[in-house]
């Protein structure tokens, strides 16, 4: 758990020091740096913004770097100094690191805010990412072979985008490449399959509180981004032809999706039988839809919630996960929620499912608010919490 946070010239953040609990409220009105707060732990924890990707934008203006540094309850240090050029440093406990992924494994990071709630409509991207923070933190192969395959990925995209009309050597490279993309692809399959099988129930029971309404009509799927049934380089090679038109490889782990179904009836096997008293039976078919086309914008960020929410426990159920699978890298550092404005997206009955649920596991929360009134709701779930007050880039403790 964060017991000290100190950020310097990030955005408006100057110069703050924050002495943290295990619930962290932030109170602010627009611009005045909430965001930016919760900005630096994911900037931290994951290398990068959930903003912008460019460091000019967050590094505050006229600085050079933006620098974020932990301390945890258990002694150990964390920081990152960002620069303006996108120069990285890190460090744990006064080292210096060159990987990212040490840090991120010190520091499990969740985001729930109102900028991720049209994942279901958007590309893949987002909702691979999701399945992928739980593999990343479950399955401890998982990170080199996703890197391995990315390395693989890139150099065959250059040359397909390169050439439309490949030499022989050109040919035997890209033939080689693809053996090494298969055997990648196979495992990240292997450890995605396994970790979303996990956390499916996970979903489900998540989806009994925030959605009891749509209990029996939601579930997930996984796509692996190409037929699993045969190794990925055949299925390459067979559409080697169509990738060099199009520039790029179609197929494959970085084409991997969950979607979100919604059944009009799944407690029945195919259809449904309506008996009208003089009517033959008629039978309707059961409908099937992809979420984002049935559910209400208010449902969706509930939905979306629930996905991420549904993470948590699984990652912290460490017993069941001994028994299930193995191998699993059990998380012995405290998961990090990050709520921005809350308030703004789920209405009080979803907002109080949300806190009730995070104060039972063992993680710590930071929220942002515009105005004190989420406080009474913290004080239900919260002995203690710190309460904070920002503004214009300055913090201060909530009289
Ligand atoms: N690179 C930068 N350097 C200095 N200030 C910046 C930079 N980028 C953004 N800002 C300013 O930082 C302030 C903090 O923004 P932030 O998004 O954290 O506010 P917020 O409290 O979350 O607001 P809201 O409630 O509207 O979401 C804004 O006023 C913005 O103008």
């Amino acid at each position: 758990m964060i017991e000290r946070l100190q950020i310097s010239h990030l955005r408006n953040l100057t110069q703050v020091t924050m002495q943290t609990a295990a619930c962290n409220v932030i109170i602010g009105v627009n611009g005045s740096g909430k965001t930016s707060l919760l900005e630096a732990i994911f900037l931290l924890s994951r290398g990068k913004s959930f903003r912008h990707s460019q460091p000019k934008r967050y590094v505050q203006h006229h600085q050079s770097a933006a620098i974020v540094h932990a301390k945890l309850t258990d002694g150990s240090t964390l920081a990152i100094q960002k620069q303006v050029d996108a120069t990285t440093m890190l460090r744990l406990n006064q080292t210096t690191v060159y990987n990212q992924s040490i840090l991120t494994e010190q520091l499990p990071t969740l985001l729930i805010d109102p900028s991720t709630m049209d994942m279901l409509e958007q590309g893949s991207a987002s909702r691979r990412q999701l399945l992928d923070w739980l593999v990343f933190h479950m399955k401890p192969g998982f990170h080199a072979q996703w890197l391995a395959y990315q390395r693989l990925l890139k150099q065959r995209n250059s040359l397909l985008k390169q050439t439309k009309h490949l030499t022989s050597v050109q040919r035997a490279e890209i033939k080689a490449w693809d053996k090494g993309l298969a055997s990648h692809a196979a495992l990240i399959h292997h450890y995605r399959a396994q970790v979303f099988a996990a956390w499916q129930p996970y979903f489900a029971q998540t989806i009994s509180k925030l959605l009891p309404t749509y209990v029996q009509q939601l579930s997930l799927s996984y796509n692996a981004g190409y037929d699993t049934s045969m190794p990925l380089d055949e299925q390459l090679n067979e559409r080697l032809t169509q990738d060099l038109q199009l520039g790029y490889t179609r197929n494959g782990s970085h084409r991997a999706d969950i979607h979100v179904h919604w059944h009009s009836d799944a407690s029945a096997k195919n259809e449904v039988n309506i008996e009208f008293a003089s009517d033959p039976v008629i039978k309707l078919p059961i409908i099937k839809e992809q979420a984002a086309n049935v559910l209400s914008r208010g449902e969706k960020k509930l939905l979306i919630t629930a996905l991420r929410l549904s993470q948590l426990p699984l990652l912290l159920n460490r017993s069941e996960m001994t028994n299930a699978a193995p191998t699993v890298n059990l998380v012995t550092t405290t998961p990090v929620v990050l709520l921005d404005d809350i308030t703004a997206e789920l209405d009080d009955r979803a907002i109080d499912i949300l806190l009730s649920t995070l104060a039972q596991l063992p993680c710590q929360v930071f929220m942002t608010s515009l105005t004190s009134d989420i406080l009474p709701l913290v004080a239900k779930y919260w002995s203690t919490a710190n309460v904070f007050h920002v503004k214009q880039g300055i913090l201060t403790a909530y009289p």
